[in-house]
Parts: C-alpha cells; structure tokens; sequence
C-alpha cells in the first residue's frame, strides 16, 4: 500500500512543561477526509498546528507523501500543499475579502483554486469582495478563511473548528461546501467539537483525549455511544 498523504507519527509536543500530546499518530489517505474530534483541550488544534508548521514537535515527524517535512517552517509546507484555515478564522481585518484572499495565494500552488473558483463555491463572499474583512458576519468570514486556504492549491487542507459561534444553519452552508474541495481531490483534516457534523463529512472519525487517541473508525460504522464516551472520558 502507499504511504498515506500525511502521517502524523508519534509526535510529542509541549507548551513549555505542558504536555498537550504525549506521542500521537495520524494517517490520512490521500483524497480522504478525516474529521479529528474531542472535546476542549483534547489536543486537536495543537495537532493541526504541529501539521502546518507552526508548533515544532519534541519527538516524532510530520510526513507528507512520505517525506519528511518536520525541520521545514510554515511557508515551506503551504508551498509543498498543506494550508489551513485556523481557529478563529485570523483574518486581516483591515484588508478587503479580495485582498484576504489574494494573500492566501502567495505561495500557491498550480492548481484548481483561484479567485473566480473561491467566488463560485462561496457567492456571498464574491458579492462582498471590496469590503473591509471585518464588516462581514462570523460565517462569511469563515468561508473567507477557507477560501484563503484554498487559494493555496493545497494538497491536504486543515479545517479547524469551522463551527465555532456560528448558527448551526450556518454552519450546514459551510459544511455543503465540502463536497465541491474533495471532489477536486484536495485531502481533508478537519477539527470539530461538532461530533455530528464532524461525521456527516468524514470518511473516518478519530477521537482524541488528554493527546491520545481514544476511538477511531469509519464514520458511518463508529458506534454514537461508544463515541460519546470516548469524547467525555467515560470508562464503560
Ligand atoms: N498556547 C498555549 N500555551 C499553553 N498551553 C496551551 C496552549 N495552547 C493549548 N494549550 C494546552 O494544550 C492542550 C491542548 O489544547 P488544544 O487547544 O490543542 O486543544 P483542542 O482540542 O484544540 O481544544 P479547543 O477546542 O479548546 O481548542 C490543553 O491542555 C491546552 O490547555
């Protein structure tokens, strides 16, 4: 079998003494999406930012299609194809959409995603294209941010917490979006505290707690139950 898209192997990272995960592995195949759940403090933003580049792991590596890309700075991994869409959206606020947008391409590679492209997956945001980023509602803002990432051409793109604050309606337009960036072949890692949204798009579920992996499958067989257990730390 070939090596997966993004292997996670066994990474320790800290936050000075702080522990937040212990030796965790994550695989995820080439044009699959994976949805990583937990609840608060669990460990996954710290994964996603351990994949992107900005957290450095004490032990372990983050490989992409088999290389090894952990010594490599944030910048370099966008341009090898790993974007992300951070928690909290990080948008300039001062900037237009446009212009958000434009600096999510900097490093872009070749590749589907273009302004046009962003603008046919999200219409809203096209139609607020020369406004100041931060007059626009938390899930227009959040289409930006993904569209930023996409802009990159990125091979595995990260979404994290794409449900934070939002309207659970809002967060369903977000989530049809899903399908047109898969089908294009991009590889998804997606951080949800939203379990059940989390496994309406994922092909595979894997739970984390205090770092570790708790319980993982395939969505559509993971046992709910088993599931809420595993997210709260329930021993059964
Ligand atoms: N900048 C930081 N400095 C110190 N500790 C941190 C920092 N960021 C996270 N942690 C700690 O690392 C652990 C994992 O946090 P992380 O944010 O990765 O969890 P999470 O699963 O993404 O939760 P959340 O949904 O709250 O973001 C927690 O114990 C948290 O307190």
């Amino acid at each position: 079998m070939s090596a997966p898209l993004l292997e996670v192997d066994d990474v320790e990272v800290a936050y000075g003494d702080a522990v937040a995960l212990p030796g965790l592995s994550v695989a995820v195949a080439e044009g699959e999406t994976l949805a990583l759940v937990g609840a608060n403090g669990a460990g996954k933003s710290t994964l996603l930012r351990t994949v992107c580049g900005l957290l450095r792991p004490r032990r372990g590596a983050v490989r992409l299609d088999g290389d090894d890309v952990t010594a490599l700075p944030a910048h370099a991994r966008v341009a090898r194809g790993i974007a992300m869409s951070p928690e909290g959206r990080r948008l300039f606020p001062s900037l237009s959409v446009e212009e958000n947008l434009l600096v999510g391409g900097y490093a872009r590679r070749r590749g589907p995603w273009d302004l046009a492209a962003v603008y046919e997956l999200f219409p809203l945001v096209a139609e607020r294209r020369s406004r100041p980023a931060a007059n626009l509602s938390g899930g227009e803002q959040q289409a930006v941010a993904i569209g930023r990432a996409l802009m990159a051409n990125p091979r595995l793109l990260l979404l994290d917490e794409v449900s934070l604050g939002l309207a659970p309606v809002v967060v369903a337009q977000l989530y049809a979006a899903l399908p047109r960036i898969t089908g294009q072949g991009t590889t998804v890692l997606v951080v949800e505290q939203d379990v059940h949204q989390a496994m309406a798009v994922a092909d595979r579920v894997q739970c984390l707690l205090e770092g570790r992996t708790v319980l993982e499958g395939p969505a559509e067989r993971i046992d709910r139950t088993a599931l809420a257990a595993a997210y709260f730390g329930v021993a059964r």
